[in-house]
């Protein structure tokens, strides 16, 4: 991956209370992370200004969303100029649960895109597809189609991290083979290069989400292109340090973290290491 620095995103999704981020905050203070990674973690919107006067400098604090205007009469929205406010120094856009929960177009993200950029903020922009449309073997129009829009409103791709999350391997426990995640990384490289440059394909990092554990970081990290990870559920846990330092291996057993306690539907699909 050449320098391309590595960088681990915890999205929270809509998961938390000040408690159990009063856990995650702790062992992200407690455990020394790899000073080769570079760390962000992504919480509620709510929680953003709390995460990033607690964590300082040990983390990166990212909003999961934003809006394309400044202020306004768009209720329920974020602006890029709230996130910095409150400490937050990215943004996730097009996220597959905003695209397809929340209906997002291209054409929004592309326009949140250029805003967020403008309004100095970095960027995890989300590209992925649909298992059907895998299947139909159409992986990379989507993908590429998705990427356009991003990279027609990219002004510095400095601040800019792509995401690559196969919707199918989201929050299901059926994560990419890093086989399969490596070819749509190199594909996203290669269509950088012919339609941005060859130094924007070369520097930028491209990530991989969708079921990333302790377990399974190191095999998917050895893969050329691909630059770290956007995990979901695992970020809620110490697994999150297992997945930034890249080196547990072993059995994954299905435990639930002692000082960890959250609530959501789907954690028993999650495999956790037994930190020794
Ligand atoms: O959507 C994701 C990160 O943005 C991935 O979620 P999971 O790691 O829970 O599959």
């Amino acid at each position: 991956m050449g320098d391309r620095k590595f960088f681990v995103g915890g999205n929270w999704k809509m998961n938390g209370d000040k408690k159990s981020i009063d856990e995650i905050i702790k062992f992200l203070k407690e455990e020394p992370l790899d000073p080769a990674a570079e760390v962000v973690v992504a919480p509620p919107a709510p929680y953003i200004d709390y995460v990033s006067q607690k964590l300082s400098s040990k983390a990166a604090v990212a909003a999961q969303n934003c809006y394309k205007e400044a202020s306004g009469a768009f209720t329920g929205e974020v602006s890029p100029g709230m996130i910095k406010d409150c400490g937050g120094t990215w943004v996730i856009l097009g996220h597959s649960e905003r695209r397809h929960v929340f209906g997002e177009s291209n054409q929004l993200i592309g326009e949140k895109v250029k805003f967020a950029l403008n309004a100095g903020l970095n960027l995890i922009p989300c590209v992925g597809e649909k298992l059907e449309e895998r299947e139909a073997g159409n992986t990379e129009a989507v993908v590429f189609e998705q990427m356009k829009a991003i990279a027609d409103n990219t002004s510095d791709w400095k601040r800019v991290v792509i995401a690559y999350e196969p919707v199918w391997a989201i929050g299901t426990g059926r994560t990419a083979t890093p086989e399969q995640a490596q070819e749509v990384h190199k594909a996203i490289r290669n269509w950088l290069a012919k339609n941005v440059s060859e130094s924007v394909a070369k520097s930028t990092r491209i990530i991989y989400g969708g079921s990333v554990k302790g377990s399974n970081a190191k095999e998917l990290a050895g893969k050329a292109d691909v630059d770290g990870f956007l995990v979901g559920g695992a970020s809620l846990t110490r697994d999150f340090v297992a997945i930034i330092l890249k080196q547990l291996s072993g059995t994954p057993k299905t435990v639930v973290p002692p000082d960890v306690d959250i609530k959501i539907a789907d954690r028993d699909t999650w495999s956790y290491m037994e930190q020794s």
